[in-house]
């Protein structure tokens, strides 16, 4: 039987089953990574949105070979927006899309609204069969989701994640998987902050020395790689 290498990962290589494992894609919607989406028109830099979305893809198509599996979380609510909370609600106030819709009521439903462009996934990333979709409504997204009964009705131990933003929902999201008792790994390289670049930094450094591991897209990628060239050996072998 093939003993199953180690991702590598800071701040040490951790051991990972791919059939417990699971790309967490967090937010890839054109509210956060394409121009004219929420982040953009609340001000926020999204150029390097598009390298992001790129190394997902590529991260994507190699889970999606080795049959590992996807689940992708989408932010947002309903269109009358009764999900945010009201003024009684700390997302009601710190909620950017939300602050942006009541300065500019032009933009009222049209922001992080089920059915509308803003909350779709891009194009480029858009969902397989196969493939989880979860529908998230702050930033954690185990919280009031169903994130936490689809991964363990599944066995999945071990979350890989990417998406935006690093120091927002992907953070959060990993954060609460530690509390949970899932294994967090972030691929820095496939994920993007929503301020200055010493955010990412600061999102990195905690994750790697309080709540998880960090990885990039290629060591994922030729790990995922290595595994399925020794199971292939394996079987001309046993032939
Ligand atoms: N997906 C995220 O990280 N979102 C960050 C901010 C927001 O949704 O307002």
């Amino acid at each position: 039987m093939t003993q199953i290498p180690p991702l590598p990962a800071r701040p040490e290589p951790l051991a990972v089953d791919p059939a417990t494992t699971a790309v967490i894609v967090i937010d890839m919607q054109n509210a956060y990574a394409s121009l004219g989406g929420y982040v953009d028109l609340a001000g926020f830099d999204i150029s390097g949105a598009a390298q992001t979305i790129t190394r997902i893809a590529k991260v994507l198509d190699t889970a999606r070979a080795s049959g590992i599996q996807i689940v992708y979380l989408q932010n947002g609510w309903d269109p009358d927006y009764v999900e945010a909370g009201g003024p009684g609600s700390p997302n009601w106030h710190k909620s950017n899309a939300l602050k942006a819709m009541r300065q500019r009521p032009e933009l009222s439903g049209k922001l992080l609204a089920r059915g509308t462009w803003d909350y779709d996934i891009v194009d480029a990333l858009k969902p397989r069969e196969g493939d989880i979709r979860v529908a998230k409504p702050r930033y954690s997204a185990f919280f009031n989701s169903q994130l936490d009964s689809v991964l363990r009705s599944r066995g999945i131990r071990t979350l890989v994640f990417v998406g935006i933003a690093t120091n927002v929902c992907v953070e959060s999201t990993l954060r609460d998987g530690f509390h949970l008792e899932y294994f967090g790994v972030m691929l820095e390289d496939a994920t993007h902050q929503l301020g200055e670049e010493f955010i990412q930094r600061a999102s990195i450094y905690n994750i790697e020395k309080f709540f998880g591991w960090v990885s990039t897209v290629d060591a994922f990628c030729d790990w995922v790689g290595a595994l399925d060239a020794s199971a292939e050996k394996e079987t001309t072998n046993a032939l």
